[in-house]
């Protein structure tokens, strides 16, 4: 259940936008309020209701914009603290009800809700849930709706909404009806074009992060491969046999030796081979599918067809999906490649006229994609190649009916190779693997599940009510480059407006901003304008940010995983990380075997407190984490030592 189900929501109105917009100018003007000190336990719901106190983000200027607290505009008769409609658009009032789902795109007011829409995970949750079984009206989702509404009819009213299963806000252009079957209000909606790509050279080579010193000791990781007849792996990217474009932009992108995942997975996907891969995080996963696919479609070429792209990258999150969209354009440079994307929160019309350009290459979350699908914009007839990144995810977010329909589709080419990573390995991707590969090879780099050893990390004592303070005493110490998680949006709208007032420009990023201010939020960290991200676990699985320092947990999360995921945003590729824990015991007993087993297992040191909880866990290294191969008569012997190719026979 949300935390935020009774959270006011207001239609988006274009003269409510204009309003609001002037009122956000004015808050500019005006100087920030000094900071409140409130509790780490104040109640919402008073917050929002208050009198008009609160915080603001300095830069509340609506894009990737701050918190707008002061609510004198009058409109809603909302006020204080305003977490979640932060976009300085639209006033307060309204209820939202059961759309707890980040954008998700349930039925008006019921029917859909994503399993995890207490984690808030990425809105896109749920995916594809036509079933009603959660007590909804209106099912999985809508029908078309809301043709007159006035955002399409100022564009000419073509781009009718029809349906948003994905829960990404996947309709036409996320700007759904804001009434529900009981008037409920919606959520927060946009009309939502991405910024254009970058085609310039040093910007596009200037994603990924620079190998740091540890990354000589990747080679030392345990390697284990398990399949018929593996090809061999490769030492050099010289010995990738890579398209000479490749190779080059693998070269521009500062690449020297492949990481392990890439020496095993380059040749294993060269050879045609399906592939399960469980990789620790930061450890380079995604040029490892990319450049084979990359270079296969660039040397056995087929005539490209509008709406049949030759490659389908699935991801559970948007940002996700957007940062592999950036890596296959970099090391697509210069080639004749059609790169696109697709993904909620944004214009389905506008993508679509993107990939009406043809891509052979499509990166897509599985609700938006189902949603081309499903109108059949995008077959499957000429996919040679679909990768299924974060595996897991996907299945936690609830998108493996997504991920079924996708793989079984009735267009899908019988002749494609199919990728699945996955940081762990439960029964259920096993149970996929099963079924969506065809004699397959099994990777598994490091402890599955485990963390990097690169990361230093850190686990105060700290209940809820000195969280904030000690929060702060740490930021002091330095703050630049640092996330820190929370578990709820709540959480993570308090404190964004909280230390915006303080010295530390802080943004946040969770399911319930609008994809805007996300992709803001996320470029203002990037490029240092914002010291401090504030975000939920959206942003805790594959985001590869340079300059992350330090990585708080203020809230553990609930599960393992996602620790050693969030952790996982710093300490990458070689480089040393930090991460620091607030463990309160009344809150968090329950992780606390699982957190020593992380920590044993990546070589820290276990906290006297800690070790007096202990017990329980249920992690136990790779096999608890299914870091072995379930099939029969497959070898699922020996560890394979990259420097010896012999092993490989
Ligand atoms: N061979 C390499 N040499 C140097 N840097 C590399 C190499 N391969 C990948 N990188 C860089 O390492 C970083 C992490 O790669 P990537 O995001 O693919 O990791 P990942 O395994 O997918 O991580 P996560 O599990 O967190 O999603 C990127 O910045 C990427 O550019």
């Amino acid at each position: 259940m949300s935390d935020w189900e009774d959270e006011p929501v207001v239609p988006e109105r274009t003269d409510q936008i204009r309003k609001l917009r002037d009122n956000v100018n004015r808050d500019n003007k005006e100087p920030p309020s000094k900071s409140k000190e409130w509790s780490d336990d104040d109640k919402p719901n008073e917050n929002r209701q208050g009198d008009g106190n609160g915080y603001r983000e300095r830069r509340a200027n609506g894009e990737g914009g701050g918190y707008r607290a002061r609510r004198e505009d009058g409109q809603g008769g909302g006020g204080g603290y305003r977490g979640r409609r932060d976009d300085g658009q639209g006033g307060g009032g309204g209820y939202r009800g059961r759309r707890d789902d980040g954008e998700g795109g349930g039925g008006g007011g019921g029917g859909y809700r994503r399993r995890m829409d207490n984690n808030d995970g990425d809105e896109e949750g749920g995916g594809y849930r036509g079933r009603n079984d959660e007590g909804g009206r209106g099912g999985g989702y809508r029908g078309r709706r809301n043709e007159n509404d006035e955002y399409n009819r100022e564009r000419g009213g073509d781009e009718r909404r029809h349906r948003d299963r994905d829960g990404d806000g996947g309709d036409m252009n996320n700007n759904r009806d804001d009434v529900g079957e009981e008037g409920e209000k919606q959520k927060a909606r946009e009309f939502y074009i991405p910024p254009e790509p970058t085609n310039d050279e040093t910007e596009v080579f200037s994603t990924g992060i620079s190998s740091g010193i540890n990354f000589a000791k990747y080679d030392n990781i345990p390697v284990k491969v398990t399949g018929e007849n593996v090809p061999p792996p490769i030492k050099s990217f010289d010995q990738a046999r890579l398209r000479g474009s490749v190779l080059e932009n693998v070269v521009k992108s500062g690449y020297v030796v492949p990481t392990p995942i890439q020496k095993v997975s380059i040749p294993v996907i060269a050879e045609g081979r399906d592939l399960m891969a469980c990789a620790q995080t930061g450890s380079g996963k995604t040029a490892a599918f990319l450049l084979p696919i990359l270079s296969n479609i660039l040397d056995e070429s087929h005539d490209l067809e509008i709406g049949k792209p030759q490659a389908v990258i699935v991801s559970p999150t948007r940002e996700l999906a957007i940062q592999i969209f950036n890596e296959a354009r970099k090391f697509a440079y210069s080639t004749y490649l059609k790169i696109s994307i697709v993904y909620g929160g944004t214009s389905f019309k506008y993508q679509n006229e993107c990939i009406t350009k043809g891509c052979h290459v499509l990166i897509a979350t599985p609700g938006r994609l189902l949603d081309f699908v499903d109108r059949t914009f995008i077959t499957f007839n000429d996919t040679r190649f679909v990768v299924l990144d974060e595996a897991d995810r996907m299945l936690d977010m609830g998108f493996s009916d997504s991920m079924r329909k996708i793989m079984h589709h009735q267009t899908m080419r019988a002749e494609h190779q199919t990728l699945m990573f996955s940081a762990t390995f439960p029964e259920e991707i096993q149970r996929m693997a099963g079924e969506f590969l065809r004699n397959y090879v099994f990777v598994t780099i490091g402890v599955v599940g485990g963390a990097c050893s690169d990361v230093q990390q850190t686990i105060y004592e700290v209940n809820k009510f000195n969280k904030r303070s000690k929060l702060m005493e740490i930021l002091r110490e330095g703050a630049d480059g640092t996330i820190v998680f929370v578990e709820t949006k709540r959480a993570a709208d308090f404190l964004a407006s909280f230390f915006s007032e303080t010295e530390f420009p802080t943004t946040s990023i969770h399911g319930d901003r609008l994809q805007s201010q996300r992709e803001q939020a996320l470029r203002d960290f990037k490029n240092g304008t914002m010291k401090v991200l504030i975000a939920t676990s959206v942003a805790s699985r594959g985001l590869d940010i340079k300059n992350v320092k330090h990585v708080i947990n203020y809230d553990m999360p609930s599960n393992i995983d996602d620790y050693v995921h969030r952790i996982g945003r710093t300490g990458r590729v070689g480089n040393s990380g930090r991460a620091t824990s607030f463990f309160d015991p009344d809150q968090d007993r329950a992780i606390a075997g699982d957190l020593i087993k992380i920590l044993e297992g990546s070589g820290q040191e276990v906290p006297d407190f800690l070790k007096e909880m202990g017990g329980g866990a249920s992690y136990c290294g790779g096999s608890g984490f299914g870091g072995i191969d379930v099939r029969r008569g497959v070898n699922n012997a020996n560890p394979v030592n990259l420097e010896d190719e012999q092993d490989w026979d």
